[in-house]
């Protein structure tokens, strides 16, 4: 759904260039969820602003829906971008209009007739669960509400792609919640395929199907985020399920790259005869599997035969003590 090939974007400053995007290639399926995550300056806006070409790369190619934008005239980009809908941190509200009116608005410069307008917008607030509030403005509004409204608005062109720009930076964590489960819900219910950027590895663990992580202008890693949890010595899984250094003796880090129905540690003191001390880490919930990474004391006579035993099961292994 979205393809970007060989993305470069370069600022020339006045002593010195910088290279915001230095080779990124993007993959988002129809239909997912595809987060990109970086420290500040990785990146990741300027990636989002060259996907829409608010930003024009310096070279590389951007496709959205098939359509390769990166190769329209002005008035084919413009009408392209309404299949292309965005939310920002900050909102972007305007405050003088009302939350209806705001919604409204993309509609109004796409030429909609006021009737249709009325009737759409009443549709948007009843999906994002603000059809109450269609009257208020702005500063009478949560910022959850105003991400709603902002939400509402980006959805007016009725686009098959959603880009989020850190929507839930400035939320408190029970708003951003709220919020992930919203855009989850949207993705379910409309087929929407959402790009977002963040700072946060909460919100790719949980909503994102794929994700990448960005350094200086370039993924260091990229995939589905199973996959990726799954693979050797993967950054997204350290980064998810970070495990604190452990000088413990015959100690080991497991990662779980899907759920288990059987009691492992259980069974493999019973089959081995092996001492399990678990240390720390974490298994949760990512798109519906348990997942995750655990520091384990196995101690044993047997302990060779149990830490194959557990890699046969499919979980890594790695020793983690000295
Ligand atoms: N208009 C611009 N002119 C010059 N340099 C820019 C411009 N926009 C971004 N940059 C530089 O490009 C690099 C990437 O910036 P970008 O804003 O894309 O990173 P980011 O990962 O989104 O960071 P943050 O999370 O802080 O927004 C940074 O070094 C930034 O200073």
């Amino acid at each position: 759904m979205i393809e970007a090939v060989g993305l470069r974007k370069v600022y020339p400053l006045k002593q010195r260039e910088v290279v915001a995007l230095d080779g990124v290639d993007l993959h988002v399926e129809q239909g997912e969820i595809f987060g990109v995550v970086g420290q500040s300056g990785a990146g990741k806006s300027t990636l989002l602003r060259c996907v829409n070409l608010l930003e024009r790369p310096t070279s590389g190619t951007v496709s959205v829906d098939g359509r390769e934008l990166t190769a329209l005239p002005a008035a084919g980009l413009r009408r392209a971008r309404r299949g292309i809908g965005m939310v920002h941190q900050h909102f972007a509200l305007l405050s003088s209009r009302t939350v209806a009116a705001n919604v409204a608005f993309p509609l109004e410069i796409a030429g909609v007739p006021r009737a249709r307008r009325a009737a759409r917008v009443g549709e948007l607030l009843e999906l994002v669960g603000l059809a109450d509030k269609a009257k208020a403005y702005p500063a009478q509004l949560s910022g959850g509400q105003k991400q709603r409204v902002g939400i509402a608005r980006a959805l007016a062109s009725d686009p098959k792609v959603l880009l989020s720009d850190e929507a839930t930076s400035a939320l408190d964590p029970a708003t951003t919640e709220s919020i992930l489960e919203l855009l989850r819900d949207l993705n379910h219910q409309l087929g929407l395929t959402i790009l977002l950027i963040t700072h946060e590895m909460d919100v790719i663990k949980r909503i994102c199907d794929s994700a990448a992580i960005m350094e200086n202008g370039s993924f260091r890693e990229a995939g589905k985020v199973l996959d990726l949890i799954g693979t050797p010595d993967s950054l997204l899984a350290a980064s998810l399920f970070p495990l604190p250094a452990t000088d413990v003796p015959d100690a080991v880090a497991l990662t779980y790259p899907r759920s288990f129905d059987e009691p492992l540690m259980s069974e493999l003191t019973r089959r081995f005869d092996v001492d399990v001390n678990v240390l720390g880490g974490a298994v949760e919930n990512v798109a519906g599997t348990s997942v995750g990474r655990l520091n384990v004391q196995v101690r044993g006579a047997n302990r060779g035969a149990a830490l194959r035993f557990l890699s046969d099961k499919g979980l890594l292994v790695r020793e983690a003590g000295r």
